[in-house]
Formats: structure tokens, C-alpha cells, sequence
């Protein structure tokens, strides 16, 4: 494949079906992209300071060949950007632009501004247009897929929110040239998630290639092409996550607890990483259970450490709070049901499964065994960052 090649993924949902165009010099075309689905549309853009600095002027040039000149609103990079105060300035600025009901919200930016214009979309006139233009990796390969818009509380991840599909999602792949590395390691986590949960090719693939999905070309767009048809089968199965769309939250049990822990403070923890390391620890606890063989969790696990990406409760900076605070952010996970826990665990490479009792007293065992600051003696990695 060229690299130049766009490719389009259908996330079929019958009369809200839309479109995921992949590839280059898409910032550009996003005028023609829109108007062409949204005739005659007004536009809100919502950014964060690095993506405005880096690409907000590229993208204005493109809407203009739309015909479209937007209100931009401008907001802190971040996950502490996930709050009500950003959510309403968010909806103050796209009220003040005197937008209507059948106007577009535009999300440019990483999973934190796709979440939270999402979720400002979705309830401002009960519903307007939305259009992801996914600017990190990890927004490329899942968050501007699938409609899941919200934000966090002190109490746990993305407490409040709702589903909002978008109209199109734009993924230019040249944008991620200016992504920060660690950034493009935490977007990896989500990417090699796919492979985890039921594409065991993908996983080895990855393996074999990752290098190049780092370097950029056409394995970057085939493997960001490959987690967006991954993650448009799921949702187009399942939207509202009432069964296998919960596959989708491989490692995030953990990792969200820990971004919690870690009172969404970015420079601690993001989330890609969270997830790496609830992945990690979703194969030992499945191993710990005798699900799935130790190997398959050390294979996990160095793969992650391969390409540099964090694996351990003990790999983030700082102090965390004890097993039983861990728990305490579990149980308040969406996916708990009459006070049971819900786990992603799994049987091995693209094995997983929802395993849906899942006794606290295990997990918190397992916490406490896994936790740096309870650990009596454990051999093994110095604490700090890989790579
Ligand atoms: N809705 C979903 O289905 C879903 C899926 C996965 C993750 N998420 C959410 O996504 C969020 C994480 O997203 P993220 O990892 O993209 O974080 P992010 O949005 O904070 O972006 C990461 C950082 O990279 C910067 N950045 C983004 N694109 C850039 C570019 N092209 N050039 C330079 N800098 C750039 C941002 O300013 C930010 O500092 C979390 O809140 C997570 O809960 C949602
Ligand atoms: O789209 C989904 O479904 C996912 O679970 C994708 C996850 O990567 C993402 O982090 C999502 O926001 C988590 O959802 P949540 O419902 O656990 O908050
Ligand atoms: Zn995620």
C-alpha cells in the first residue's frame, strides 16, 4: 500500500453509519469531507493549546475550502481537561457562537478533547453534529470511534457521559508527526489491545513490526486501518456495551483505577499507560487464576517493555494509595453489576473473555501481591520508566 492511500472504514449503525477516512492530508480535505455530508453547516472547533500550536491553522485552511470558518475554543492539553469546568466552557462557547441543533462540533485533538466535545455535542440542544479529527495515535486507533464521550470525577474515569456517535471521523495520519513519543507509546498500548483481545496475528505481527508502525509509512496506516475494522465490528455488534463491546476494556479495570489513583495527573500517568500496565496486569491476574499460562503474561509484558512502554504498578513516578483505595476505584467501575466486579481476563494471546463475578477478595490479593509499596520482597525490574 501506499502511504499516501486513503482507506475508509464503515462503522455500520444502520442510518447513523459513518465513515473513518485514514491517511494523509486529510486537515485539508476536511472542509470538502464535511460539507459534503453536512451541506451548508457551521462549525465549532474544539482544540487543546499543543494541537492548536501544531495544526489548527492547517485544519482552518482546509474547512475554508468548505466554506466553513469556524468558532475555535481553545482548552488546556491534558486529562485534568475532563471536567465539568472544560465541559462547560466547551458548551458556552459553542452557544455563544450561536450555533444550531444541525451545526458541527469538531474535535481536534487527542482522546481528551474527543471525549469531552463528544459529550458537549451530544447535550447542547440536545444533540448536534460532531466530527472527530483525531490528532494522537491512541484517538486515531479508538477513542474517535464508537461514541463514547464523557468526562472523569475525583471518584472514578469517565463517570459521566453518554453515547454520541460522530458523523465522520477524519484520521490524518500526517499529524502524528509531531506527537510526542511517550504519546505515541501510550496510543500503541490501545493498538496492540486489539490484537490481545481476539486478533492473535495481529499481536504477533505488531511483534514483528512495530519498528516500522513507530517510523511511520504504510504500516502505521495499515495498522491504525486494522484497529479502526477491530473496533467498528465491536461497536457495530454491540453500541451501547450491553455484552462483547466490554472487550474493549482489556487492561482499563486496572488502568483506570490507577489514572484515578493518580488523580488524572499526566505527567504521573496517561492514560495508554494505564492501560499498558492493565493489561499486563489483566494476563498475571488471569494467569494468578490459572486461566492463562505465565508465558503468554511474560510475552504481554515484554512486548510492552520492548517498546518501552510502562508494565507495573511500580513504573509510575510517586507514591500510589494502598490495595484496598485501588479496589475502591474498582468498585465504582461502569461495568460493575448488582455490586459484582466485571474483568476483561483472558486465556491466552487474543483470548479474552468477560468474566463477570469476580470476587473482591482475589483482586485485592492480587493488588496487594502487585502493589510497590506492599510488595515484602519481590526480584525483579528496578522501579522507574523503561526505555
Ligand atoms: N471514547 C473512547 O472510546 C476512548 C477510547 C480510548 C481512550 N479514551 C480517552 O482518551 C483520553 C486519552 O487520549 P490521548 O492519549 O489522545 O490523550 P490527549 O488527548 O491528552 O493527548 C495526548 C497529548 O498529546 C498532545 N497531542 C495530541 N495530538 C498531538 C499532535 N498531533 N501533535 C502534538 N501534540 C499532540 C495533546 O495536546 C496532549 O498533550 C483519555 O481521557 C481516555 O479516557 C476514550
Ligand atoms: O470504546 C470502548 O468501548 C472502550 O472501552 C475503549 C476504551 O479504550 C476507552 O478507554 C473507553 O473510554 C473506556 O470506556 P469506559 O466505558 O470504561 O469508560
Ligand atoms: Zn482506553
Amino acid at each position: 500500500m501506499s502511504s499516501n492511500a486513503t482507506v475508509t472504514v464503515e462503522v455500520g449503525l444502520g442510518d447513523r453509519a459513518y465513515d473513518i477516512l485514514i491517511g494523509s492530508g486529510l486537515l485539508l480535505r476536511a472542509g470538502t469531507e464535511i460539507s459534503r455530508r453536512l451541506p451548508g453547516t457551521r462549525a465549532a472547533v474544539v482544540t487543546d493549546i499543543n494541537v492548536a500550536a501544531a495544526h489548527l491553522e492547517t485544519l482552518k485552511a482546509g474547512l475554508e475550502k468548505g466554506g466553513i470558518r469556524p468558532a475555535v475554543i481553545t482548552l488546556p492539553a491534558g486529562e485534568k481537561t475532563k471536567s465539568f469546568t472544560h465541559l462547560e466552557e466547551v458548551v458556552d462557547g459553542v452557544l455563544a457562537a450561536r450555533l444550531e441543533r444541525g451545526d458541527v462540533v469538531v474535535a481536534l485533538g487527542g482522546g481528551v478533547i474527543g471525549d469531552l466535545a463528544g459529550f458537549a455535542a451530544g447535550i447542547v440542544r440536545r444533540g448536534m453534529n460532531f466530527v472527530q479529527i483525531p490528532t494522537s495515535l491512541l484517538a486515531q486507533v479508538d477513542s474517535s470511534v464508537g461514541g463514547k464521550t464523557g468526562i472523569n470525577s475525583a471518584r472514578g474515569k469517565n463517570l459521566i457521559g453518554i453515547f454520541h456517535q460522530p458523523k465522520l471521523v477524519l484520521a490524518d495520519t500526517e499529524v502524528l508527526d509531531t506527537l510526542p513519543i511517550r504519546e505515541f507509546r501510550a496510543g500503541y498500548a490501545e493498538l496492540a489491545k486489539y490484537g490481545l483481545i481476539d486478533r492473535p496475528d495481529f499481536f504477533a505481527w505488531l511483534e514483528e513490526n512495530w519498528g516500522k508502525v513507530f517510523a511511520g509509512g504504510p504500516e502505521r496506516t495499515e495498522a491504525i486501518a486494522e484497529a479502526c475494522r477491530a473496533k467498528a465490528d465491536v461497536v457495530a455488534r454491540d453500541e451501547f456495551e450491553t455484552g462483547d463491546r466490554a472487550l474493549l476494556n482489556l487492561g482499563h479495570t486496572f488502568g483506570h483505577a490507577l489514572e484515578a489513583a493518580t488523580q488524572y495527573d499526566s505527567a504521573r500517568l496517561v492514560h495508554g499507560e494505564g492501560v499498558a500496565i492493565g493489561m499486563a496486569l489483566a494476563y498475571r491476574f488471569s494467569s494468578r487464576l490459572n486461566l492463562a499460562s505465565p508465558d503468554d503474561a511474560a510475552r504481554v509484558e515484554a512486548h510492552l517493555r520492548a517498546v518501552g512502554l510502562l508494565s507495573r504498578m511500580a513504573d509510575i513516578p510517586g507514591e500510589l494509595p494502598d490495595a484496598e483505595a485501588l479496589l475502591a476505584f474498582i468498585t465504582q467501575d461502569k461495568k460493575v453489576s448488582r455490586g459484582a466486579l466485571t474483568f476483561i481476563l483472558t486465556r491466552g494471546i487474543g483470548q479474552a473473555f468477560i468474566v463477570k463475578d469476580v470476587p473482591a477478595s482475589e483482586v485485592l490479593s492480587f493488588l496487594t501481591e502487585n502493589h510497590p509499596g506492599q510488595q515484602k520482597s519481590r526480584p525483579g525490574r528496578p522501579r522507574g520508566r523503561p526505555g
